[in-house]
């Protein structure tokens, strides 16, 4: 089945988003410098970009940064003055992320935090809410980011969290891996929490089986 999602996924972005030199750029770039290809897809980082659109998000935060390839996605639809801050624990990845980030034209309104997410919520101390967070990084701590994503959200936040399918193993109540376990205590807790209306998605395509969550924070 992968050839023929990988088809589809490869039809529908041809027909619906027009091709993009810099995020192709931003590719060829992470995967020179050997990062591993789990950014989001187009079709997904074109997602991204209409939930910005939607929720008229001046504040960003993302968890998870890889190159920063979701980050342009994101940070392209931004008003001017609006930013976005998002988490990386590799250096290497920080490194490469602010390269892209410089070359996409958005390293004005972005911020690479670098160092474990955990700690870098711990120290954001008071600030302004964010509008949207996503959610795309080490699937064990998913359920000590959405604690933090509920700290810095406001109502009408829009919280997403990529990853939480994984080719279908989330349904395994004993599962011992670590990543399914997370994103399994992850969607039982957003389900369990009163301030939260959510749903979400199964996905195949190029990054194969897969979905993600969607969260609004209510008011
Ligand atoms: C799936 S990738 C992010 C992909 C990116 N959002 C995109 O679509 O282009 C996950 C990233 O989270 C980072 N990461 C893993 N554990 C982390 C942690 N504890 N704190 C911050 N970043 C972490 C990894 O180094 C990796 O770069």
């Amino acid at each position: 089945m992968q050839q023929k999602w990988s088809a589809v996924d490869e039809y529908l972005v041809k027909q619906l988003i027009p091709e993009d030199e810099i995020l192709t750029q931003v590719l060829a770039n992470n995967q020179r410098a050997g990062l591993p290809a789990i950014d989001v897809s187009p079709a997904q980082g074109q997602l991204l970009a209409l939930f910005v659109r939607m929720v008229r998000a001046k504040r960003i935060l993302e968890i998870g940064t890889l190159g920063g390839y979701s980050t342009v996605w994101m940070a392209r639809e931004l008003p001017t003055g609006g930013e976005l801050l998002t988490l990386e624990a590799d250096p290497l990845h920080a490194a490469i992320a602010r390269e892209n980030l410089q070359f996409a034209g958005v390293a004005h309104q972005v911020t690479v935090a670098e160092g474990p997410a955990l700690q870098t919520l711990e120290n954001l101390g008071d600030r302004p809410p964010f509008d949207l967070i996503f959610i795309d990084a080490d699937k064990p701590n998913n359920p000590n980011y959405l604690k933090w994503a509920m700290h810095y959200a406001r109502p009408g936040t829009l919280i997403i969290g990529d990853n939480v399918v994984r080719e279908g193993e989330v349904t395994n109540p004993t599962t011992t891996d670590a990543s399914v376990q997370g994103v399994r205590k992850f969607i039982e807790m957003t389900g369990a929490d009163p301030r939260l209306t959510a749903t979400a998605v199964q996905t195949v395509g190029v990054k194969g089986w897969d979905g993600f969550t969607l969260a609004w924070v209510n008011a």
